[in-house]
């Protein structure tokens, strides 16, 4: 069980706050390891698990998370990173980089986005050499935005609608959604660059900024192992990268029709989101409490990012300004609720092929009763690994006599 990671980031002041302020001191102050504190709000402490100050570059906000994030996916395990923060925080600076347009690896204002994709199809080529070729991995995108709690699909032109469903083997999932399948970290970065692009396009034609919105890039990594003839083992991985709407109070007053819809919708998704967390932190603290994701469909779409079978960061975005001192404190207070929740990352794995011909399960059942004969305990990793795969034979197996491939 793993705490969710919290990443502070504090941008530069902008003009427009410095004239507003007529101040360049900043409404955070850190103090040391980590913590910081918001002198003119409540003289509360904030303790995160790092905190980027105005200077701090975008290598360094992968170094520290996305970098992380990609390697446990690289192992199976589910990885999502949040963009949280009020409008103009620098969410999509940090997911994305300083423009729309991404002028290659030399960038250095590109964000987490493009950097994830790099790594991760660095670290592919690297094992598949390692390995001689014995695992091969394949990589799926799909890219989504979540408007007026309705699905919108980025990678269709026509930003088609989609529903979400749940079923025992995926869980929860969009259905119909478009996926491309990325080979190089040009090719999903096309994809990504389409989606950003059809986002704007259809805001446009719908009159409303992309900050009222939730985008989800959504990449499935699998990587096949080659066991012997008859066997191969998978693993698969969901990584998540979201952009969320702005967080601040939405305000009602004065707001009628499509806007006020909007408001709402966005209220009622990072207020649902609040809440899950909350839930998820009583229930941590030994209370019983059911969690709400069906409220909405940002938390239900992510609900193994919270609480779940993933290793999740978030990032929590804030202007140093006094002006917007209080929206800070807001989201640092998000954040640190949000930093006690304790997710139970698995790697997902299975076996395809015919196992009972397989030579190698052969080999683990005369290995396990060796070492059961040396009565030897589990500590042994070859042993856990037997488990796990033993697992996976009697997932199959049971699978099969139910008529469930
Ligand atoms: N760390 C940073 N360094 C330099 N400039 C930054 C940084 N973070 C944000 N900015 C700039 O601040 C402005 C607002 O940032 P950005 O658009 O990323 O905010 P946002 O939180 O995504 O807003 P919205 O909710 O409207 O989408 C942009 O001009 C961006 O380039």
């Amino acid at each position: 069980m793993d705490n969710i990671q919290v990443f502070m980031r504090i941008r530069p002041l902008s003009e427009d706050e410095y004239r507003r302020d007529r101040s360049t001191e900043s409404a955070v102050r850190i103090l040391a390891d980590n913590v910081v504190s918001i002198p003119s709000q409540r003289s509360e402490n904030f303790a995160f698990d790092f905190v980027g100050d105005e200077s701090c570059s975008q290598a360094e906000v992968f170094e520290s998370v996305g970098k992380r994030a990609v390697e446990q996916c690289m192992q199976g395990y589910n990885g999502t990173i949040f963009a949280y923060g009020q409008t103009g925080s620098g969410k999509t600076f940090t997911m994305q980089g300083a423009s729309d347009e991404f002028t290659g690896p030399d960038d250095e204002l590109r964000g987490l986005i493009p950097r994830c994709f790099e790594y991760l199809f660095t670290r592919i080529a690297e094992e598949e050499a390692r390995t001689n070729g014995r695992v091969k991995y394949l990589c799926r995108a799909s890219y989504i935005e979540i408007y007026n709690e309705t699905i919108y699909d980025l990678l269709d032109p026509l930003t088609r609608t989609c529903a979400m469903r749940e079923d025992i083997k995926r869980g929860v999932f969009i259905d119909n959604v478009t996926e491309e399948t990325v080979q190089h970290p040009n090719e999903a970065y096309d994809v990504f660059m389409r989606g950003t692009t059809n986002r704007h396009v259809s805001a446009t034609s719908m009159n409303r900024e992309s900050s009222r919105s939730h985008s989800v890039l959504m990449l499935v990594i699998q990587s096949l192992t080659q066991m012997d003839s008859e066997l191969t083992e998978v693993r698969e991985s969901r990584f998540n990268l979201v952009d969320l709407a702005g967080s601040e109070r939405q305000k009602l007053a004065n707001t009628s029709g499509m806007r006020l819809k909007e408001a709402a919708n966005i209220n009622k998704s990072l207020s649902t989101l609040g809440n899950v967390i909350n839930s998820l932190v009583d229930i941590g603290n030994g209370r019983s409490r059911h969690v709400n994701y069906r409220d909405s469909k940002l938390t239900f779409l992510l609900r193994d990012s919270l609480g779940g079978n993933s290793v999740t960061f978030i990032i929590a975005n804030v202007s140093p300004a006094i002006c917007n001192d209080i929206e800070t404190a807001s989201t640092l207070r998000f954040a640190q609720r949000a930093k006690m929740i304790r997710n139970k990352a698995i790697v997902n794995q299975d076996m395809q092929g015919n196992i009972i011909n397989s030579a190698t399960l052969r080999k683990y059942l005369i290995f396990i009763s060796t070492h059961q004969a040396a009565n030897e305990t589990n500590d042994n990793p070859q042993i856990v690994e037997v488990l796990i795969f033993a697992l996976c034979y009697r997932r199959k197996a049971q699978g099969k006599k139910k008529g469930v491939e």
